[in-house]
């Protein structure tokens, strides 16, 4: 395979952390620069807890950084305010990229696959890189055609800024792709404080739990006369995004346009 050369947004979060290592160990992936909030002019490897191998300058602007350096690919794992605006400019400069940053809205998705388009450039927004986590949203989306009743409890670690997560949008979406809309619970049932119904999309509920001490964690209920099916998947710790992560990268070299889901790249 060829070498990839690679651009990472977010090099000191908990997703970039382990997307260095990741790098690091992957053979024809190189890492040629990072875009961080600060310590622009620095090198990777100075940052805390950065593997000591990585001689690739550190850049706070990324305008800056995709007009300067030679890169193949983008991995943006930032923040969503922030992930939606390196998107934006890398399509702009028709560099391809991943994004597993979350926080995307549908008027987004819409905008910025557009924009993928026009500009005949690869990208994959990918709201969950594990491979389990994809396997649960596809199981959630068979069980839905015969279970249709539906509550999703998703559950994360309490630093998280967006709600509901990713994971729970793209799987309330698979599910509206094979169920029609509908009205859960009683006709006339009433919040007496509100929100406690949680979200709600087409139909489906969608519960949002912050808390220390979780990591990634998320549950797709179904009712059903006299039974009742959970669907569940737990993110331990932020290594099982990674083999997604690498599946992105190489994948991201060989389309064009915007991909909203690792599924759709998965053989
Ligand atoms: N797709 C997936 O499978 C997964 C996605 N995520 C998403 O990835 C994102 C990052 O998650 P974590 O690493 O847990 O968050 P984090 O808060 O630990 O890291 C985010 C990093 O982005 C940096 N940052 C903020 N503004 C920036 C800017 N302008 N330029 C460059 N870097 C900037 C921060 O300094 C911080 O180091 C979140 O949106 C999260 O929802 C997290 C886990 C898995
Ligand atoms: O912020 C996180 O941690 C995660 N974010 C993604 C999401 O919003 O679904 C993926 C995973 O759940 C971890």
């Amino acid at each position: 395979m060829n070498n990839i050369k690679i651009i990472l947004a977010g090099p000191r979060g908990k997703m970039g952390q382990e997307a260095l290592k990741m790098i690091d160990q992957t053979p024809h992936f190189e890492l040629v620069a990072a875009i961080d909030s600060k310590n622009d002019g620095m090198q990777v490897k100075d940052l805390a807890g950065c593997p000591s191998s990585m001689n690739a300058p550190v850049y706070d602007d990324a305008e800056n950084c995709i007009q300067s350096v030679e890169a193949d690919v983008l991995i943006d794992l930032t923040r969503p305010d922030i992930g939606k605006k390196h998107l934006e400019m890398a399509l702009n400069h028709g560099l391809r990229t991943v994004i597993g940053t979350t926080g995307f809205s549908s008027e987004d998705l819409e905008r910025l696959t557009e924009l993928a388009h026009e500009k005949k450039t690869g990208a994959i927004i990918a709201p969950n890189f594990a491979i389990g986590a994809i396997l649960m949203m596809k199981f959630s989306q068979m069980a839905a055609k015969y279970l249709p009743d539906i509550e999703i409890i998703e559950k994360h670690h309490d630093q998280k800024l967006d709600a509901p997560s990713g994971t729970a949008l793209k799987t309330a979406q698979l599910i509206t792709e094979v169920r029609q809309e509908k009205t859960q619970g009683h006709p006339d049932e009433k919040e007496d404080l509100q929100g406690a119904r949680g979200a709600e999309l087409e139909g489906i509920r969608i519960h949002s739990v912050r808390l220390p001490g979780l990591v990634a964690h998320q549950e797709v209920l179904f009712g059903g006369e006299g039974q009742l099916l959970t669907i569940r998947h737990d993110s331990m710790n932020r290594t099982s995004f990674m083999p997604g992560v690498k599946l992105a990268a190489e994948s991201v070299m060989k389309i064009e346009g915007l991909v909203y889901g690792l599924e759709n790249i998965m053989e």
